[in-house]
């Protein structure tokens, strides 16, 4: 599903948080957006999920303009929403009951999707039984077993430490390479943008304004991101973080809390 950004404004009374934004995502294609904090990037993810109305200029999902939130577009967020009464597959399965699946075939689906995400035999647990990543986990099982045709990321990965957060990128890039989505992603972390996306803006701070937008190569990629070296130093010279030498350049948890820092 193709999303169209058409000359996008956005104020929240005399908060003027998107200036104009105007952009389209192919479809099957991820987009990051990264950039100061409060610059207005979930905003646009908002207004892609049909949550907020632009104050000016049309959301356009699939060619029909967005009225309102659709199964077709899910938004997940940073704290995943797992009912704490319910078990995982419970969970998972809850997505394709509110689209009528019958509850029996609904949870076979729901397991399937788990071992997916590498949580066969932690189906019947409870999501404060299991850690962190794996309740992300479950939460990613959740988001793709409706098949969305749209995924809205929202700092899906911000809670979790460096570590358990490249595990679930190769989780997420493994579902995403089977089902297919467009993807628009909202994240802090320069070096997870780089991994996951096709295309990377960078916005300015508040009201938001893309500062440069970076295309990167298809191939497969790996954790080790040296050869986007110099991408990563020019992204975040555009945030106004310089990293002194390549040796130098931050660890991945060290450039969450710079660009923390940049805060509007
Ligand atoms: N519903 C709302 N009503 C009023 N102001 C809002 C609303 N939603 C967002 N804002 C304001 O708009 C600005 C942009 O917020 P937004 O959440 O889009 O920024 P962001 O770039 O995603 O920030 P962060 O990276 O910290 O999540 C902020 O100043 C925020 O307080």
């Amino acid at each position: 599903m193709k999303l169209a950004f058409q000359h996008i404004k956005k104020r929240f009374g005399d908060l003027n948080v998107v200036e104009e934004f105007s952009r389209e995502v192919d479809s099957g294609e991820l987009v990051a957006l990264v950039g100061p904090s409060g610059c207005g990037k979930s905003t646009l993810l908002h207004i892609a999920a049909g949550l907020e109305k632009p104050s000016a200029g049309t959301m356009l999902a699939g060619g029909k303009p967005v009225r309102g939130p659709d199964p077709e577009r899910t938004l997940m967020f940073q704290e995943n929403a797992l009912y704490p009464w319910m078990t995982l597959v419970q969970n998972v399965a809850l997505a394709l009951e509110f689209q009528k699946v019958d509850k029996k075939q609904a949870e076979a689906q729901a397991r399937e999707w788990l071992e997916k995400v590498n949580l066969k035999s932690f189906e019947d647990y409870y999501p404060h039984q299991v850690s962190g990543g794996m309740r992300q986990r479950a939460a990613l099982a959740r988001a793709f077993i409706t098949r969305p045709k749209a995924l809205l990321l929202d700092e899906p990965f911000g809670a979790l430490d460096a570590l358990t957060r490249m595990t679930l990128q190769d989780a997420l890039r493994q579902l995403i390479r089977e089902a297919g989505p467009t993807v628009l992603l909202v994240t802090h972390d320069v070096d997870e943008a780089l991994f996951l996306a096709d295309r990377i803006l960078v916005f300015s701070k508040r009201p938001a304004t893309v500062l440069k937008e970076f295309s990167l190569s298809q191939h497969e990629k790996t954790h080790d991101l040296s050869e986007f070296a110099d991408m990563r130093r020019e992204i975040l010279g555009l945030l106004g973080i310089h990293a002194k030498h390549e040796q130098d350049a931050e660890p991945v948890s060290e450039t969450q809390e710079s660009l923390e820092g940049v805060a509007v």
